[in-house]
């Protein structure tokens, strides 16, 4: 299988869920080690972003590596991603949020088996809605970095203003109920009623 590191982002403000998402139990298994469970089906690298480490230390958390971000600064994905990226060694990076409870091992597997085939001018490999690319679960080239830092530290902010600088290949996605964003409570009710 291909080396791969997975970067979990936990930290934004979860405005909408009114609570840190990361915490909030999906058949009894919270979040963010719902999601961490699934990267490890593909990498024994995992890293989580995040301004809070310390909220996180009592989860049934698989083998990780927390990298902080200023609880006082904190930027938005975009940024805790270039910050996680900076760790990395392995060709390959898994971006994941955290609130992504309907991520599958065997999607994540077949996902993977794939990534040889991309070719070496796509700088990702990502789901496309009509809206844009999906960027919070797919997968980044690391090689990527210097031109994240560059967009960054001119201000850029935006994963889909930065993507569009370069070639990015389409992630195959069968049931786009896969890509499920648990935002809200309402989301959370409606994930217990299915
Ligand atoms: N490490 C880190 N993760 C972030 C940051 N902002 C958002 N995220 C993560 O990015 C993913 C998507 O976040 P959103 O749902 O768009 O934003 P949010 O701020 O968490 O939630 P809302 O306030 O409801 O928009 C989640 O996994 C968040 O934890 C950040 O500044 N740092």
């Amino acid at each position: 299988m291909i080396n791969l590191t997975a970067i979990v982002l936990a930290g934004g403000k979860s405005s909408r869920m009114g609570e840190d998402k990361a915490l909030i139990p999906i058949q009894g298994i919270p979040l963010l080690p719902r999601i961490c469970n699934v990267a490890k089906s593909c990498t024994d690298t995992i890293y989580i972003v995040t301004p809070w480490p310390e909220r996180y230390q009592h989860l049934p958390l698989p083998r990780c590596e927390f990298i902080q971000e200023n609880p006082s600064d904190t930027q938005g994905p975009l940024v805790g991603f270039a910050q996680g990226l900076e760790k990395v060694k392995t060709e390959w990076v898994l971006l994941l949020a955290c609130d992504l409870p309907n991520l599958r091992v065997e999607v994540l597997q077949d996902w993977v088996k794939r990534l040889d085939s991309v070719e070496e001018e796509n700088i990702a490999y990502l789901v496309k809605n009509p809206q844009g690319w999906e960027p919070l679960c797919g997968f980044y080239r690391s090689r990527c970095l210097p031109l994240l830092l560059d967009f960054i530290n001119q201000g850029g902010r935006s994963f889909q203003k930065w993507l569009k600088q370069y070639p990015v290949k389409v992630l195959p996605l069968s049931e786009p109920d896969i890509l499920f964003n648990c935002n809200t409570p309402e989301d959370v009710q409606q994930l217990l009623v299915n």
